[in-house]
């Protein structure tokens, strides 16, 4: 367990408590106001403000988890907590005192992910476990189990539709001990995806595979179109061949569109064929 040089029990009205980044960053009015409303020690004042003392709770705990996974730089500080992710923060006072016993960062991603076919698709808004951490004095007794849980109720989550940022062994071993998740999707990428991610229906919509395909035929028939017709009129080959490479320039201009301008939406999955091992995140 994790102690402070403060108490911490008001922080949490239950054992777990869900973070966002307003709560962390205090205004500088309410600083000021702070500062001089209290009687303490100058270089103590601000430990005094909950959003203060939740920082650095987060910033003790990113470091414990990074150095816990061997990480030169932690996945989780306060400064670092964007407004599409989530800290859970887990206490309990078994030591008979309130100390941190655990933390999970969750938050959304805009991936490109490779189905079980191998074609890419973009997923916008695929949930993300991002750094996960109990004590070492309490690993192994349930209780990542109990923080992971009351994530996925609070987020409305099921651990199937979660992309895991460079899964740990333990954290693989958490995921199949609990959740029967083993089987994994390959990506080109450091998440990791479980078999059943892709199951729910989805928008449908063109892959990029069948766009290219429809090109292919599109192609074939221009070529076959023009060898008639340069049979029938050699004059006008030529021509007919600049209006194929313009056409297929313009498919080819709106496959790449496709591709990085499509306007970012939560049901909107586009099957897009890249090469393995190509990182397709954006953010
Ligand atoms: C995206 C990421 O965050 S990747 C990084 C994940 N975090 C880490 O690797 C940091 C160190 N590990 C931990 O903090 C914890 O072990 C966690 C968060 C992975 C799991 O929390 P725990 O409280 O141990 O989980 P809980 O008790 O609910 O489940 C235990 C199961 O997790 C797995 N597990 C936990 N510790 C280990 C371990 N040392 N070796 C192998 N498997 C382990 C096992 O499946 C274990 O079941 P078992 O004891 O029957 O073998």
């Amino acid at each position: 367990m994790v102690d402070f040089g403060f108490d911490i029990k008001h922080l949490f009205p239950q054992p777990i408590i869900r973070v966002q980044p307003h709560s962390l960053r205090p205004k500088i009015t309410q600083l000021h106001h702070h500062h001089y409303s209290l009687n303490v020690n100058p270089q103590r004042r601000h430990l005094t403000l909950p959003s203060c003392q939740l920082s650095q709770i987060l910033d003790v705990m990113g470091k414990l988890s990074a150095d816990a996974q061997g990480l030169r730089h932690p996945v989780t500080t306060a400064d670092k907590l964007t407004a599409d992710q989530v800290v859970y923060l887990m206490a309990d006072e078994a030591a008979g005192h309130w100390a941190i016993t655990g933390l999970l960062k969750v938050g959304t991603k805009d991936l490109f992910l490779f189905d079980q076919e191998g074609c890419c698709r973009r997923a916008n808004q695929t949930p993300a476990i991002l750094d996960f951490y109990v004590h070492e004095s309490r690993q192994r007794c349930g209780q990542g189990k109990l923080l992971f849980e009351w994530m996925l109720e609070q987020q409305g989550w099921s651990p199937r539709k979660c992309s895991v940022d460079r899964p740990s062994k333990k954290l693989l071993a958490f995921m199949g001990k609990h959740y029967g998740l083993v089987r994994t999707i390959p990506q080109g990428n450091n998440f990791v995806l479980y078999e059943g991610f892709f199951d729910d229906p989805i928008t449908k919509c063109n892959s990029v595979c069948e766009l290219q395909a429809t090109s292919r035929v599109r192609s074939q028939s221009l070529a076959k179109d023009q060898t008639q017709l340069s049979i029938r009129n050699g004059a006008h080959a030529g021509r007919f061949r600049r209006s194929i490479a313009n056409q297929e320039s313009e498919l080819e201009t709106s496959l790449h569109g496709r591709r990085w301008n499509e306007p970012r939406t939560h049901a909107s999955t586009t099957c897009i064929q890249g090469s393995r091992g190509r990182r397709f995140e954006h953010n």
